[in-house]
Protein backbone atom coordinates (compact mmCIF):
# COMPACT_ATOMS: atom_id res chain seq x y z
CA UNK A 1 0.00 0.00 0.00
CA UNK A 2 1.25 3.58 -0.89
CA UNK A 3 1.95 4.92 2.19
CA UNK A 4 3.34 7.97 0.44
CA UNK A 5 2.35 10.89 2.63
CA UNK A 6 2.08 14.29 4.02
CA UNK A 7 3.68 14.29 7.31
CA UNK A 8 0.82 15.51 10.01
CA UNK A 9 4.21 16.01 12.30
CA UNK A 10 6.31 18.07 10.21
CA UNK A 11 3.56 19.60 7.12
CA UNK A 12 6.11 17.55 4.69
CA UNK A 13 6.29 15.04 2.34
CA UNK A 14 7.51 11.68 3.98
CA UNK A 15 7.61 8.04 3.37
CA UNK A 16 6.64 6.88 7.05
CA UNK A 17 4.04 9.26 7.97
CA UNK A 18 0.04 8.67 7.09
CA UNK A 19 -1.24 8.49 3.77
CA UNK A 20 -0.99 11.74 1.71
CA UNK A 21 -4.48 13.80 1.04
CA UNK A 22 -5.57 13.92 -2.46
CA UNK A 23 -7.95 15.44 -4.36
CA UNK A 24 -9.19 15.65 -7.68
CA UNK A 25 -7.92 18.84 -9.78
CA UNK A 26 -11.93 18.96 -11.47
CA UNK A 27 -13.32 19.10 -7.84
CA UNK A 28 -10.62 21.86 -6.65
CA UNK A 29 -11.35 24.10 -9.96
CA UNK A 30 -15.03 23.30 -9.12
CA UNK A 31 -14.87 24.56 -5.70
CA UNK A 32 -12.71 27.75 -6.97
CA UNK A 33 -15.48 28.39 -9.68
CA UNK A 34 -18.61 28.16 -7.91
CA UNK A 35 -16.55 30.30 -5.01
CA UNK A 36 -15.25 33.07 -7.74
CA UNK A 37 -11.90 31.59 -6.73
CA UNK A 38 -9.95 32.81 -3.73
CA UNK A 39 -9.23 36.76 -3.23
CA UNK A 40 -5.84 37.58 -3.26
CA UNK A 41 -4.89 40.22 -0.77
CA UNK A 42 -2.73 41.78 1.69
CA UNK A 43 0.25 39.02 1.66
CA UNK A 44 0.86 37.53 4.85
CA UNK A 45 4.05 35.86 5.55
CA UNK A 46 2.60 33.64 8.65
CA UNK A 47 6.42 32.49 9.11
CA UNK A 48 5.49 33.62 13.05
CA UNK A 49 2.56 31.16 13.38
CA UNK A 50 3.66 28.12 15.01
CA UNK A 51 0.64 26.74 16.99
CA UNK A 52 -1.75 24.79 15.63
CA UNK A 53 -5.10 23.96 17.59
CA UNK A 54 -7.39 20.84 17.73
CA UNK A 55 -11.35 20.86 19.26
CA UNK A 56 -12.85 17.46 20.42
CA UNK A 57 -15.68 17.54 20.82
CA UNK A 58 -16.84 13.99 22.30
CA UNK A 59 -19.79 12.73 24.16
CA UNK A 60 -18.72 13.60 27.60
CA UNK A 61 -16.86 16.82 26.94
CA UNK A 62 -15.25 18.82 24.55
CA UNK A 63 -10.98 19.22 24.97
CA UNK A 64 -8.35 21.30 22.84
CA UNK A 65 -4.90 20.96 22.26
CA UNK A 66 -2.66 23.38 20.78
CA UNK A 67 0.52 21.81 19.58
CA UNK A 68 4.01 23.32 18.13
CA UNK A 69 5.16 22.73 14.91
CA UNK A 70 6.31 18.98 15.26
CA UNK A 71 3.42 17.77 17.25
CA UNK A 72 5.18 19.00 20.69
CA UNK A 73 2.15 19.90 23.32
CA UNK A 74 1.83 23.48 24.37
CA UNK A 75 -1.16 23.33 25.87
CA UNK A 76 -4.42 21.27 26.69
CA UNK A 77 -7.70 22.34 28.41
CA UNK A 78 -11.03 20.10 29.09
CA UNK A 79 -14.23 21.90 29.23
CA UNK A 80 -17.50 19.76 30.83
CA UNK A 81 -20.75 20.52 28.60
CA UNK A 82 -22.91 22.39 30.62
CA UNK A 83 -25.38 20.46 33.00
CA UNK A 84 -29.10 20.32 32.17
CA UNK A 85 -32.15 18.24 32.29
CA UNK A 86 -32.98 18.12 28.65
CA UNK A 87 -29.47 18.97 27.52
CA UNK A 88 -29.84 21.58 24.18
CA UNK A 89 -26.92 19.83 22.88
CA UNK A 90 -26.56 22.31 20.03
CA UNK A 91 -26.14 25.36 22.60
CA UNK A 92 -23.86 22.64 24.73
CA UNK A 93 -21.24 22.11 22.24
CA UNK A 94 -21.43 26.54 21.06
CA UNK A 95 -21.20 27.24 24.90
CA UNK A 96 -18.20 24.95 25.13
CA UNK A 97 -16.89 26.07 21.98
CA UNK A 98 -16.98 29.56 22.68
CA UNK A 99 -15.43 28.61 26.49
CA UNK A 100 -12.55 26.62 25.06
CA UNK A 101 -10.95 29.32 22.52
CA UNK A 102 -11.65 31.63 25.62
CA UNK A 103 -9.01 29.40 28.24
CA UNK A 104 -6.31 29.78 24.86
CA UNK A 105 -6.01 33.35 26.35
CA UNK A 106 -2.61 31.60 28.08
CA UNK A 107 -1.53 31.01 25.06
CA UNK A 108 -0.09 33.74 22.57
CA UNK A 109 -2.81 33.27 20.49
CA UNK A 110 -1.06 35.43 17.54
CA UNK A 111 1.24 32.01 16.73
CA UNK A 112 -2.03 30.51 15.92
CA UNK A 113 -1.99 29.31 12.14
CA UNK A 114 -4.93 26.79 11.77
CA UNK A 115 -7.77 25.28 13.91
CA UNK A 116 -9.71 21.90 13.20
CA UNK A 117 -12.80 20.36 14.96
CA UNK A 118 -13.65 16.40 15.28
CA UNK A 119 -16.93 15.65 16.35
CA UNK A 120 -18.95 12.57 16.82
CA UNK A 121 -19.56 10.75 14.16
CA UNK A 122 -23.29 11.41 11.97
CA UNK A 123 -24.03 13.52 14.99
CA UNK A 124 -26.26 16.46 12.32
CA UNK A 125 -28.76 18.44 12.43
CA UNK A 126 -30.83 21.12 10.23
CA UNK A 127 -29.13 24.61 10.37
CA UNK A 128 -30.81 27.56 8.44
CA UNK A 129 -27.39 28.08 5.61
CA UNK A 130 -28.12 32.45 5.96
CA UNK A 131 -27.83 32.59 9.41
CA UNK A 132 -26.65 29.28 11.28
CA UNK A 133 -29.36 28.99 13.28
CA UNK A 134 -30.26 25.84 14.61
CA UNK A 135 -33.71 24.58 12.86
CA UNK A 136 -34.14 20.85 13.74
CA UNK A 137 -32.92 19.59 17.01
CA UNK A 138 -29.14 17.69 16.89
CA UNK A 139 -29.39 13.83 16.28
CA UNK A 140 -26.70 12.47 18.05
CA UNK A 141 -24.36 9.71 16.72
CA UNK A 142 -25.92 7.05 18.59
CA UNK A 143 -29.73 8.01 17.71
CA UNK A 144 -31.21 5.34 15.65
CA UNK A 145 -33.64 6.25 13.30
CA UNK A 146 -37.53 5.21 12.22
CA UNK A 147 -37.87 1.97 10.58
CA UNK A 148 -39.50 3.68 7.98
CA UNK A 149 -36.32 5.91 7.17
CA UNK A 150 -33.72 3.20 7.51
CA UNK A 151 -36.32 0.92 4.89
CA UNK A 152 -36.29 4.02 2.66
CA UNK A 153 -32.47 4.05 2.70
CA UNK A 154 -32.24 0.29 2.11
CA UNK A 155 -34.68 1.03 -0.91
CA UNK A 156 -31.70 3.33 -3.07
CA UNK A 157 -28.56 2.98 -1.28
CA UNK A 158 -26.10 -0.22 -2.36
CA UNK A 159 -27.03 -3.69 -0.09
CA UNK A 160 -23.81 -3.17 2.83
CA UNK A 161 -23.67 0.61 2.54
CA UNK A 162 -22.69 2.33 5.59
CA UNK A 163 -25.72 4.82 5.25
CA UNK A 164 -27.96 1.48 5.85
CA UNK A 165 -27.44 1.81 9.38
CA UNK A 166 -30.22 2.73 11.82
CA UNK A 167 -27.80 5.27 13.56
CA UNK A 168 -26.65 7.21 9.62
CA UNK A 169 -26.66 10.78 9.31
CA UNK A 170 -28.52 9.42 6.24
CA UNK A 171 -30.96 8.24 7.68
CA UNK A 172 -31.94 10.99 10.05
CA UNK A 173 -31.81 13.06 6.44
CA UNK A 174 -34.31 10.07 5.12
CA UNK A 175 -36.79 11.02 9.26
CA UNK A 176 -36.85 14.68 8.36
CA UNK A 177 -37.23 14.34 4.78
CA UNK A 178 -40.52 12.07 5.63
CA UNK A 179 -41.68 14.28 8.45
CA UNK A 180 -41.42 17.08 6.37
CA UNK A 181 -39.09 18.68 8.70
CA UNK A 182 -37.08 19.99 6.22
CA UNK A 183 -39.92 21.05 3.65
CA UNK A 184 -41.80 23.11 6.48
CA UNK A 185 -38.30 24.96 7.29
CA UNK A 186 -38.32 25.89 3.56
CA UNK A 187 -41.49 27.34 3.33
CA UNK A 188 -40.75 29.24 6.34
CA UNK A 189 -37.81 30.58 5.04
CA UNK A 190 -35.11 29.15 6.63
CA UNK A 191 -32.91 28.46 4.18
CA UNK A 192 -32.31 24.57 5.79
CA UNK A 193 -29.33 22.26 5.12
CA UNK A 194 -27.92 19.83 6.79
CA UNK A 195 -24.57 19.71 8.79
CA UNK A 196 -22.63 17.31 10.87
CA UNK A 197 -21.53 18.44 14.82
CA UNK A 198 -18.32 19.62 13.54
CA UNK A 199 -18.61 20.95 10.51
CA UNK A 200 -21.66 23.75 11.93
CA UNK A 201 -18.76 24.36 14.95
CA UNK A 202 -15.99 25.18 12.71
CA UNK A 203 -19.04 27.41 10.55
CA UNK A 204 -19.20 29.15 13.51
CA UNK A 205 -15.85 30.41 13.16
CA UNK A 206 -15.30 30.65 9.38
CA UNK A 207 -18.81 31.49 8.64
CA UNK A 208 -19.00 29.38 5.39
CA UNK A 209 -22.29 27.42 5.52
CA UNK A 210 -21.71 24.07 3.29
CA UNK A 211 -18.40 22.79 3.95
CA UNK A 212 -17.76 18.91 5.35
CA UNK A 213 -15.23 16.33 5.27
CA UNK A 214 -14.77 12.93 3.88
CA UNK A 215 -14.98 11.25 7.27
CA UNK A 216 -18.23 13.15 8.62
CA UNK A 217 -19.83 12.89 5.56
CA UNK A 218 -19.42 8.97 5.01
CA UNK A 219 -22.41 8.01 6.97
CA UNK A 220 -24.22 10.59 4.86
CA UNK A 221 -23.67 8.40 1.92
CA UNK A 222 -20.35 10.53 0.32
CA UNK A 223 -18.07 8.13 -1.28
CA UNK A 224 -14.49 8.54 -0.25
CA UNK A 225 -12.91 6.87 -3.01
CA UNK A 226 -14.26 9.24 -5.82
CA UNK A 227 -14.13 11.17 -3.77
CA UNK A 228 -18.13 12.96 -3.69
CA UNK A 229 -21.76 11.74 -3.68
CA UNK A 230 -23.17 8.97 -5.71
CA UNK A 231 -25.69 9.33 -8.22
CA UNK A 232 -27.93 7.40 -6.37
CA UNK A 233 -28.17 10.11 -3.93
CA UNK A 234 -27.17 13.26 -5.84
CA UNK A 235 -30.65 11.96 -7.67
CA UNK A 236 -32.84 12.19 -4.18
CA UNK A 237 -35.09 15.41 -4.00
CA UNK A 238 -33.28 16.42 -0.88
CA UNK A 239 -29.77 16.29 -2.39
CA UNK A 240 -29.95 20.11 -2.18
CA UNK A 241 -29.84 19.78 1.36
CA UNK A 242 -25.99 18.27 1.86
CA UNK A 243 -22.82 19.66 2.74
CA UNK A 244 -22.17 20.62 -0.83
CA UNK A 245 -18.02 21.21 -0.46
CA UNK A 246 -16.88 17.98 1.37
CA UNK A 247 -13.03 18.49 2.31
CA UNK A 248 -10.28 16.17 2.76
CA UNK A 249 -9.98 15.95 6.70
CA UNK A 250 -7.64 18.87 7.43
CA UNK A 251 -8.10 20.82 4.14
CA UNK A 252 -8.15 24.57 4.87
CA UNK A 253 -11.19 26.10 4.44
CA UNK A 254 -11.49 29.52 4.97
CA UNK A 255 -9.76 31.64 7.53
CA UNK A 256 -11.91 33.07 10.60
CA UNK A 257 -14.09 35.45 10.26
CA UNK A 258 -13.99 38.99 11.73
CA UNK A 259 -16.27 38.55 13.91
CA UNK A 260 -14.88 35.52 15.52
CA UNK A 261 -11.46 36.74 15.78
CA UNK A 262 -12.60 39.95 17.48
CA UNK A 263 -14.75 37.40 19.80
CA UNK A 264 -12.04 34.41 20.67
CA UNK A 265 -8.44 36.71 20.07
CA UNK A 266 -7.61 34.52 17.01
CA UNK A 267 -5.24 36.20 14.20
CA UNK A 268 -7.53 37.14 11.87
CA UNK A 269 -5.49 35.55 9.16
CA UNK A 270 -6.13 32.23 11.14
CA UNK A 271 -7.14 29.08 9.20
CA UNK A 272 -9.82 27.10 9.77
CA UNK A 273 -9.73 23.76 8.20
CA UNK A 274 -11.72 20.64 7.45
CA UNK A 275 -11.93 18.32 10.36
CA UNK A 276 -13.53 14.47 11.32
CA UNK A 277 -14.96 12.31 13.56
CA UNK A 278 -13.67 11.51 17.09
CA UNK A 279 -12.58 8.49 16.58
CA UNK A 280 -10.58 8.93 13.42
CA UNK A 281 -8.71 11.70 14.92
CA UNK A 282 -7.99 9.76 17.94
CA UNK A 283 -6.22 7.56 15.35
CA UNK A 284 -4.45 10.23 13.68
CA UNK A 285 -3.33 11.09 17.38
CA UNK A 286 -2.23 7.34 17.83
CA UNK A 287 0.61 7.99 15.01
CA UNK A 288 -0.20 4.52 13.85
CA UNK A 289 1.37 3.75 9.70
CA UNK A 290 1.54 0.01 9.26
CA UNK A 291 -1.17 -1.95 8.03
CA UNK A 292 -2.67 -4.38 10.44
CA UNK A 293 -2.05 -1.82 13.24
CA UNK A 294 -5.62 -0.71 15.06
CA UNK A 295 -6.69 2.07 17.08
CA UNK A 296 -9.61 1.35 19.91
CA UNK A 297 -11.00 4.36 21.15
CA UNK A 298 -12.12 3.77 24.82
CA UNK A 299 -14.08 6.18 25.73
CA UNK A 300 -17.65 6.87 26.25
CA UNK A 301 -18.21 4.23 23.20
CA UNK A 302 -15.96 1.77 22.41
CA UNK A 303 -14.54 3.11 18.37
CA UNK A 304 -11.88 0.68 16.54
CA UNK A 305 -10.07 1.49 13.58
CA UNK A 306 -7.80 -1.13 11.99
CA UNK A 307 -5.31 -0.01 9.02
CA UNK A 308 -5.92 -1.97 6.51
CA UNK A 309 -5.40 -2.32 2.65
CA UNK A 310 -8.21 -3.49 1.75
CA UNK A 311 -11.56 -1.67 1.92
CA UNK A 312 -14.57 -3.33 3.54
CA UNK A 313 -18.21 -1.93 3.73
CA UNK A 314 -20.80 -4.33 5.36
CA UNK A 315 -23.47 -1.97 7.18
CA UNK A 316 -25.05 -5.55 8.54
CA UNK A 317 -22.46 -5.76 11.10
CA UNK A 318 -22.05 -2.01 11.43
CA UNK A 319 -18.47 -2.08 9.38
CA UNK A 320 -17.74 0.39 6.94
CA UNK A 321 -14.41 2.19 5.66
CA UNK A 322 -12.81 5.49 6.71
CA UNK A 323 -10.44 7.02 3.88
CA UNK A 324 -7.23 8.81 5.17
CA UNK A 325 -4.60 9.87 1.85
CA UNK A 326 -4.62 6.38 -0.01
CA UNK A 327 -5.17 3.96 3.13
CA UNK A 328 -8.72 2.77 4.68
CA UNK A 329 -9.29 2.72 8.46
CA UNK A 330 -11.65 -0.24 8.42
CA UNK A 331 -13.87 -0.79 11.81
CA UNK A 332 -17.02 0.46 13.20
CA UNK A 333 -18.13 2.01 16.95
CA UNK A 334 -20.34 -0.08 19.50
CA UNK A 335 -22.81 1.15 21.86
CA UNK A 336 -20.13 -0.94 24.86
CA UNK A 337 -17.79 1.38 26.41
CA UNK A 338 -16.91 3.96 29.13
CA UNK A 339 -20.39 4.94 29.54
CA UNK A 340 -21.85 1.58 30.50
CA UNK A 341 -18.70 2.15 33.54
CA UNK A 342 -19.77 5.70 34.78
CA UNK A 343 -23.21 3.94 34.93
CA UNK A 344 -21.99 2.48 38.03
CA UNK A 345 -18.53 3.80 38.85
CA UNK A 346 -16.75 7.10 39.32
CA UNK A 347 -13.45 7.57 37.94
CA UNK A 348 -12.00 7.57 41.04
CA UNK A 349 -13.69 4.40 42.26
CA UNK A 350 -12.89 2.76 38.84
CA UNK A 351 -9.07 3.17 39.19
CA UNK A 352 -9.27 1.93 42.82
CA UNK A 353 -11.68 -1.57 41.91
CA UNK A 354 -9.35 -1.76 39.18
CA UNK A 355 -6.03 -2.19 41.18
CA UNK A 356 -7.66 -5.14 42.70
CA UNK A 357 -8.30 -7.15 39.42
CA UNK A 358 -5.89 -10.11 38.41
CA UNK A 359 -6.32 -9.27 35.10
CA UNK A 360 -4.53 -12.78 34.37
CA UNK A 361 -7.53 -14.67 35.27
CA UNK A 362 -10.37 -14.52 33.10
CA UNK A 363 -13.68 -13.20 34.51
CA UNK A 364 -16.56 -16.10 34.38
CA UNK A 365 -18.84 -13.66 34.21
CA UNK A 366 -20.41 -13.65 30.61
CA UNK A 367 -21.33 -9.37 29.95
CA UNK A 368 -22.64 -7.95 26.97
CA UNK A 369 -22.15 -4.15 28.84
CA UNK A 370 -25.02 -1.57 27.19
CA UNK A 371 -26.25 1.59 28.55
CA UNK A 372 -29.75 0.65 27.04
CA UNK A 373 -30.95 -1.57 24.37
CA UNK A 374 -29.07 -1.15 21.14
CA UNK A 375 -25.83 -2.14 19.37
CA UNK A 376 -24.36 -0.65 16.25
CA UNK A 377 -21.04 -3.15 15.48
CA UNK A 378 -20.05 -6.15 15.68
CA UNK A 379 -23.70 -6.96 16.49
CA UNK A 380 -25.69 -4.22 14.32
CA UNK A 381 -28.98 -4.85 16.22
CA UNK A 382 -31.29 -1.49 17.37
CA UNK A 383 -33.17 -4.23 19.88
CA UNK A 384 -30.08 -5.69 21.67
CA UNK A 385 -30.32 -5.98 25.45
CA UNK A 386 -27.89 -5.04 27.95
CA UNK A 387 -26.53 -8.43 29.56
CA UNK A 388 -24.69 -7.96 33.26
CA UNK A 389 -26.28 -10.37 35.44
CA UNK A 390 -25.86 -12.43 37.56
CA UNK A 391 -24.23 -9.48 39.68
CA UNK A 392 -21.34 -10.70 42.11
CA UNK A 393 -21.40 -9.76 45.45
CA UNK A 394 -17.78 -7.73 45.33
CA UNK A 395 -17.55 -4.44 43.13
CA UNK A 396 -14.10 -5.61 41.81
CA UNK A 397 -15.51 -9.06 40.49
CA UNK A 398 -18.19 -7.19 39.34
CA UNK A 399 -15.96 -4.71 37.20
CA UNK A 400 -13.92 -7.49 36.08
CA UNK A 401 -16.50 -8.97 34.25
CA UNK A 402 -17.89 -5.68 32.56
CA UNK A 403 -14.21 -4.66 31.70
CA UNK A 404 -13.92 -8.42 30.19
CA UNK A 405 -16.85 -8.12 28.66
CA UNK A 406 -16.36 -5.02 26.18
CA UNK A 407 -12.44 -6.71 25.86
CA UNK A 408 -14.92 -9.66 24.02
CA UNK A 409 -17.19 -7.11 22.20
CA UNK A 410 -13.42 -5.10 21.10
CA UNK A 411 -12.44 -8.98 19.96
CA UNK A 412 -15.34 -9.94 18.48
CA UNK A 413 -15.51 -6.55 16.63
CA UNK A 414 -11.40 -6.90 15.21
CA UNK A 415 -12.25 -10.87 14.27
CA UNK A 416 -15.56 -10.03 12.25
CA UNK A 417 -13.33 -7.48 10.30
CA UNK A 418 -11.07 -9.89 9.80
CA UNK A 419 -13.12 -12.65 8.51
CA UNK A 420 -14.65 -9.93 6.18
CA UNK A 421 -11.10 -9.49 4.54
CA UNK A 422 -9.84 -7.03 6.44
CA UNK A 423 -5.89 -6.74 7.01
CA UNK A 424 -4.79 -9.34 10.19
CA UNK A 425 -4.76 -7.75 13.31
CA UNK A 426 -0.89 -7.56 15.06
CA UNK A 427 -1.32 -5.01 17.61
CA UNK A 428 -4.13 -2.11 19.56
CA UNK A 429 -3.35 1.13 20.71
CA UNK A 430 -5.80 2.62 22.66
CA UNK A 431 -6.96 6.09 23.26
CA UNK A 432 -9.61 7.83 25.12
CA UNK A 433 -10.35 7.36 29.05
CA UNK A 434 -10.46 3.77 29.03
CA UNK A 435 -6.28 3.95 27.83
CA UNK A 436 -5.14 4.75 31.15
CA UNK A 437 -6.41 2.02 33.11
CA UNK A 438 -3.49 -0.73 33.03
CA UNK A 439 -5.88 -3.60 34.39
CA UNK A 440 -8.21 -3.45 31.72
CA UNK A 441 -4.82 -2.83 28.87
CA UNK A 442 -3.79 -6.16 30.26
CA UNK A 443 -7.43 -7.61 30.10
CA UNK A 444 -8.21 -6.77 26.41
CA UNK A 445 -4.06 -8.14 25.03
CA UNK A 446 -4.80 -11.00 26.75
CA UNK A 447 -8.24 -11.47 25.36
CA UNK A 448 -7.28 -10.23 21.68
CA UNK A 449 -4.17 -11.78 21.73
CA UNK A 450 -2.01 -9.45 20.55
CA UNK A 451 0.04 -6.46 22.04
CA UNK A 452 -2.24 -3.57 23.52
CA UNK A 453 -0.70 0.01 24.46
CA UNK A 454 -1.48 3.29 25.51
CA UNK A 455 -1.37 5.99 22.68
CA UNK A 456 1.41 8.10 22.94
CA UNK A 457 -1.20 11.13 22.29
CA UNK A 458 -4.38 9.51 23.66
CA UNK A 459 -6.68 12.78 22.82
CA UNK A 460 -8.86 13.06 19.68
CA UNK A 461 -7.92 16.86 20.17
CA UNK A 462 -4.29 15.98 19.56
CA UNK A 463 -4.85 14.60 15.90
CA UNK A 464 -7.48 17.56 15.17
CA UNK A 465 -4.55 19.87 15.77
CA UNK A 466 -2.30 17.58 13.55
CA UNK A 467 -4.63 17.54 10.58
CA UNK A 468 -4.65 21.84 11.39
CA UNK A 469 -0.89 21.62 11.36
CA UNK A 470 -0.67 19.38 7.86
CA UNK A 471 -3.58 21.87 6.49
CA UNK A 472 -1.13 25.02 7.71
CA UNK A 473 1.90 23.94 5.71
CA UNK A 474 -0.42 22.41 2.68
CA UNK A 475 -2.11 26.43 2.40
CA UNK A 476 1.43 27.71 2.65
CA UNK A 477 2.83 25.67 -0.25
CA UNK A 478 0.14 26.55 -2.11
CA UNK A 479 0.10 29.94 -1.58
CA UNK A 480 3.26 30.49 -0.59
CA UNK A 481 2.99 34.74 -0.49
CA UNK A 482 -0.74 35.78 0.10
CA UNK A 483 -3.71 34.91 2.74
CA UNK A 484 -7.31 34.77 1.01
CA UNK A 485 -9.40 37.36 3.90
CA UNK A 486 -13.07 36.56 4.02
CA UNK A 487 -15.46 38.97 2.55
CA UNK A 488 -16.90 39.29 6.03
CA UNK A 489 -13.34 40.76 7.21
CA UNK A 490 -11.70 37.51 8.12
CA UNK A 491 -11.44 34.46 5.47
CA UNK A 492 -12.83 33.34 2.46
CA UNK A 493 -12.89 30.10 0.80
CA UNK A 494 -9.56 29.31 -0.18
N1 LIG B 1 -9.64 4.44 34.88
C1 LIG B 1 -10.62 4.22 33.98
N2 LIG B 1 -10.89 2.96 33.59
C2 LIG B 1 -11.85 2.72 32.68
N3 LIG B 1 -12.61 3.68 32.09
C3 LIG B 1 -12.36 4.94 32.46
C4 LIG B 1 -11.36 5.29 33.40
N4 LIG B 1 -11.37 6.65 33.55
C5 LIG B 1 -12.35 7.13 32.73
N5 LIG B 1 -12.93 6.11 32.09
C6 LIG B 1 -14.05 6.19 31.15
O1 LIG B 1 -13.68 7.05 30.07
C7 LIG B 1 -14.86 7.68 29.56
C8 LIG B 1 -14.53 9.09 29.17
O2 LIG B 1 -13.49 9.00 28.22
P1 LIG B 1 -13.43 10.07 27.06
O3 LIG B 1 -12.37 9.66 26.11
O4 LIG B 1 -13.36 11.43 27.67
O5 LIG B 1 -14.89 9.82 26.45
P2 LIG B 1 -15.74 10.62 25.37
O6 LIG B 1 -14.83 11.53 24.60
O7 LIG B 1 -16.32 9.53 24.55
O8 LIG B 1 -16.76 11.37 26.15
C9 LIG B 1 -15.90 7.62 30.66
O9 LIG B 1 -17.06 6.97 30.16
C10 LIG B 1 -15.26 6.82 31.80
O10 LIG B 1 -16.12 5.83 32.28
O1 LIG C 1 -19.42 6.32 18.78
C1 LIG C 1 -18.99 7.44 18.61
C2 LIG C 1 -19.15 8.50 19.64
O2 LIG C 1 -17.90 8.74 20.17
C3 LIG C 1 -18.18 7.79 17.43
O3 LIG C 1 -18.24 9.16 17.11
C4 LIG C 1 -18.59 7.20 16.16
O4 LIG C 1 -19.66 6.38 16.16
C5 LIG C 1 -17.39 6.57 15.53
O5 LIG C 1 -17.66 6.63 14.19
P1 LIG C 1 -16.52 6.87 13.12
O6 LIG C 1 -15.87 5.54 12.98
O7 LIG C 1 -17.26 7.32 11.90
O8 LIG C 1 -15.57 7.90 13.65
Amino acid sequence: MNLQTCDLEHGTANTKQLPRRTRTLPEQARSRRQHGGFHRSVPTCRCHQDLFVGLDFGTSGARAHVIQNGGKLEADFRQEYKEGGELDWADAWQTALWQLLKRLDSVDKSRIGALAIDGTSSTCMLVNQDTLEVVSAPQLYNATQLTSSVQAVKEIAPPGHTATASTSALCKMMTWHNTGTWQKAEVERKRPCLLHQADWLAALLHGQTRHSDWNNALKLGFDPALPGYPPWLMSQPYAGMLPRHVHAPGEAIATITAEAAARTGLPADCLICAGTTDSNAAFIAAGVTQPGEAVTSLGSTLAVKLLSETRVDRAEYGIYSHRLGDAWLVGGASNTGGAVLKQFFSSAKLKELSARIDASSPSPLQYYPLTCPGERFPINDPALEPCMEPRPQGDADFLHGLLEGIARVEAQAYGRLEELGATHLTKVVTAGGGAANEAWTNIRSRVLGVPVIASPHGEAAHGAALLAQQGFHEHRRLHAHTTCLNPRGGGGIL
